[in-house]
């Protein structure tokens, strides 16, 4: 039995002479949700398209739920919401789905459960046309999750929506996750998804520059550092720690050491003569390893 729900290997798709999708080792793990992660452009709907057999690669492999893409016996265990919903706006939200599942021959069985899933229950007789975007988006999760999937492949879920939208599309898709169920989801904003992400991928320019964890992918924090005078400051750390592992963050002196030597480093400034007047570990934020990984991959 396979833990992995998606697994590409070199996975490319080009369109003419863009590379779309350029080469990429995808792992998607079982039960977990995985933020795909790009700018616009990136490849990130590409990519999803020929996971789902939308799309075909121009060369490379990939295998969903154990299967190459597209087939039934996959498609039957994976919920897919791909670019906007195909909503009848003067139906209720209770009637599209129940149109959905019975042109999919899933039933109705799971209409009212589903409503309820997706936070749209007081509004299940409401029409579409009254549907704020939020609530349009919800519903067309509500579809994708009509067959009862496992795996969930939903393309830019919270795009457009505002911050009210797209913190109930967050809870909306971590529950979703902490029913067992794999959420893939593509973004090209990290601040509406990141936090909710077992693991994220993030493409550039149709490469995959990084996949993990959001700790592996965040990498390395850094001492921060506040001393006077600071060009002295900086030749003694560059002199003691490298070039490398110095950065002039103003007005302060970013140091790309453990946390644990905070301590050390403040004596040797001190022994040098220097005015110290803060030392405080700072996180890397995931948004700048994002964008850190895509710059590089857009200097290439
Ligand atoms: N059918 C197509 N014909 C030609 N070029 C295409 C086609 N589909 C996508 N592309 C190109 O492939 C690249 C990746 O597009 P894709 O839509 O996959 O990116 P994305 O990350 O999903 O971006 P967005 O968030 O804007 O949809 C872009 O340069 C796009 O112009």
């Amino acid at each position: 039995m396979t833990t992995d729900s998606v697994v590409t290997h070199q996975l490319s798709r080009s369109f003419g002479s863009v590379k779309a999708v350029d080469a990429i080792d995808l792992e998607v793990r079982a039960g977990e949700v995985y933020g795909f992660l790009g700018a616009n452009g990136a490849g990130k709907t590409t990519t999803l398209r020929m996971l789902v057999g939308l799309a075909r690669p121009t060369s490379g492999k990939a295998t969903v739920l154990g299967r190459p893409p597209g087939d039934p016996r996959a498609l039957a265990r994976t919920g897919i919401l791909i670019e906007e919903p195909a909503l009848y706006p003067y139906l209720s939200g209770r009637d599209n789905l129940a149109v959905v599942g019975r042109y999919t021959a899933v039933g109705a069985r799971r209409v009212e459960a589903v409503l309820e899933t997706v936070g749209l229950a007081e509004a299940a007789a409401k029409r579409v046309s009254r549907y704020s975007l939020g609530m349009r988006q919800r519903l067309g999760v509500g579809m994708a999750l009509l067959k009862d999937p496992e795996l969930l492949v939903l393309d830019e879920p919270a795009n457009g929506l505002d911050p009210a939208g797209v913190v109930q599309m967050r809870e909306l898709l971590a529950g979703l996750a902490s029913d067992g169920r794999t959420v893939l989801l593509s973004s090209h904003a990290l601040s509406e998804v990141g936090q909710i992400c077992d693991r994220v991928g993030i493409l550039a320019a149709g490469r995959l520059v990084a996949q993990g964890t959001l700790a592996e992918v965040r990498g390395e924090g850094a001492l921060l550092i506040t001393a006077e005078p600071q060009a002295e400051a900086l030749d003694l750390l560059r002199k003691r720690f490298g070039p490398q592992a110095v950065r002039h963050q103003p007005p302060a002196i970013a140091l790309t050491v453990s946390p644990d030597q905070a301590a050390s480093v403040n004596r040797q400034l001190n022994d040098a003569g220097l005015d110290v007047s803060g030392v405080s570990w700072q996180e890397r934020s995931m948004a700048e390893a994002f964008f850190d990984l895509t710059a590089k991959e857009d200097d290439r």
